[in-house]
């Protein structure tokens, strides 16, 4: 199935760019946009990464919401079970994250998914980091809710990106 990222490799480039191609029906596409934005501002504002916003051109980083089959081989699993998975860095497909739309994606809201903690995990493997075994890192393998207003990033994970750039 699919292997999460081993953590070996890494982009090339400190710009890079992102591209929206879908969107959830769960919140305002301004609510996601945001979301994204901050999410990917927790690991440009501890490395030299910039990340700039494309509409046309192919980006780096795609992002879109799929549900089961989307074309990569990789099926997600209707809702619970897996929230989302991201390609490390590289050409195509690498770094992209995909987001399964079977969740109830939310913003602040315990009984639902939080879209910005899952997209700063999804970009860590983005970037290139694996899986974390510290309980409490924002790359641990397992979702676990916290308030996204006082979400600061751990050590483990500022320490192991700014390891790779
Ligand atoms: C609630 N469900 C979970 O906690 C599931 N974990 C995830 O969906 C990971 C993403 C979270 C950590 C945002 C998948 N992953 O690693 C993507 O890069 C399972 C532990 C059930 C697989
Ligand atoms: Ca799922
Ligand atoms: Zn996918
Ligand atoms: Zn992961």
């Amino acid at each position: 199935g699919y292997q999460t990222p081993s953590g070996t490799r890494k982009w090339p480039k400190t710009h890079l760019t992102y591209k929206i191609l879908s969107y959830t029906p769960d919140l305002p596409k301004t609510k996601v946009d945001d979301a994204i934005e901050r999410a990917l501002m927790v690991w440009s504002d501890v490395t030299p990464l910039h990340f700039r916003r494309v509409y046309e051109r192919q980006a780096d980083i795609e992002i879109k919401f799929a549900r089961r089959e989307h074309g990569d081989g990789y099926p997600f699993d209707g809702r619970g079970g897996t929230l989302a998975h991201a390609f490390e860095p590289g050409p195509g497909r690498g770094g992209d994250a995909h987001f399964d739309d079977d969740e109830k994606w939310s913003e602040i809201n315990q009984g639902k998914v939080n879209l910005f903690l899952v997209a700063a995990h999804e970009f860590g493997h983005s970037l290139g980091l694996a899986h974390s075994n510290v309980r409490g890192a924002l790359m641990y393998p397992l979702y676990s809710y916290q308030n996204p207003k006082t979400f600061r990033l751990p050590a483990d994970d500022r320490r192991r990106i700014q390891k790779l750039y």
